[in-house]
């Protein structure tokens, strides 16, 4: 199986003199092509900084993250952020979006910017993701006349908007009931199954159970791993089971 992440000894501390200390203490991960990973753990435990840098959002301290090849310790800013915006998507949980824009042009704006292709097919490309996740009525709605999970959906189609090879997701749930997290999840999914990596933090279990690999963190380091199949819909019950059991076993 092709990595498409390999990070090797990731030490990344946030504070100076005595007050520094390791958030990330030596985390090694890799992540396969097509894969789809979740990462638990309780607060502050390092999950975002760990996708940060994973994502070459933040730089490290020491080790290298080496994504598809490219070896994000080691190249520049203006290479980094092409990578991010040309081969990477982020959903956060709070999408964050312009709020004299609407949907439609929210989603476009970051690849018009970006992107040398004319106007009228990103849109057309905006306007099929749209219709793909249900949102497709939404396009001239302000982003303040939407509800949360209408909103991420829209957060969804833009960060898709480039075709990344993975989508890199903080909490991309924890703003939702239980209902819409699970129709993100579904729309992930299905992204994941035709062949796009996906990395979620998550605190929800039920989240995490409809990933195929759960790597758990505490103090900075991955202290436990957990492998199911692919989701296939059906046995969401017993992962559940599977994990929250993991999580007591190891006090997270
Ligand atoms: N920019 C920063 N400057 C200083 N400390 C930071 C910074 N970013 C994160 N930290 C600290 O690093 C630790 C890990 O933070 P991180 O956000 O990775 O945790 P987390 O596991 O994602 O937590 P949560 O579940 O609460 O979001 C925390 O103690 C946090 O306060």
């Amino acid at each position: 199986m092709n990595k498409i992440i390999n990070g090797d000894s990731i030490v990344k501390s946030f504070g100076e003199g005595v007050e520094q200390r390791n958030v990330l203490d030596g985390v090694s991960v890799e992540i396969n092509e097509g894969e789809f990973v979740s990462i638990m753990g309780s607060s502050g435990s390092g999950k975002s900084t760990l996708m940060f840098a994973l994502s070459g959002m933040d730089r490290i301290d020491s080790g290298t993250v080496v994504f598809d090849n490219k070896d994000l310790s080691a190249i520049g800013e203006k290479q980094l952020s092409d990578i991010r915006r040309t081969e990477m998507g982020f959903i956060f949980q709070q999408p964050t979006m312009l709020k004299n824009l609407n949907i439609l042009d929210n989603i476009i704006l970051p690849s018009i910017k970006d992107n040398r292709k004319n106007t009228e097919t990103i849109a057309q490309k905006a306007k099929s993701l749209m219709k793909r996740v249900g949102i497709s009525e939404l396009e001239k709605r302000d982003i303040t006349q939407v509800s949360g999970g209408q909103l991420q959906r829209a957060g969804i189609c833009r960060a898709l908007m480039n075709n990344p090879k993975i989508i890199f997701g903080d909490e991309p749930t924890g703003a939702l009931n239980s209902k819409s997290a699970q129709e993100i999840m579904d729309i992930l999914s299905e992204i994941n199954t035709e062949g796009t990596a996906v990395m979620i933090v998550t605190h929800d279990a039920k989240v995490a159970a409809r990933t195929e690999r759960i790597l758990f963190m505490r103090d900075g380091k991955i202290v436990s791993e957990m492998k199911l199949p692919k989701f296939n819909g059906l046995d969401i019950e017993d992962r559940v089971e599977k994990v929250t059991s993991k999580m007591l076993e190891i006090g997270i």
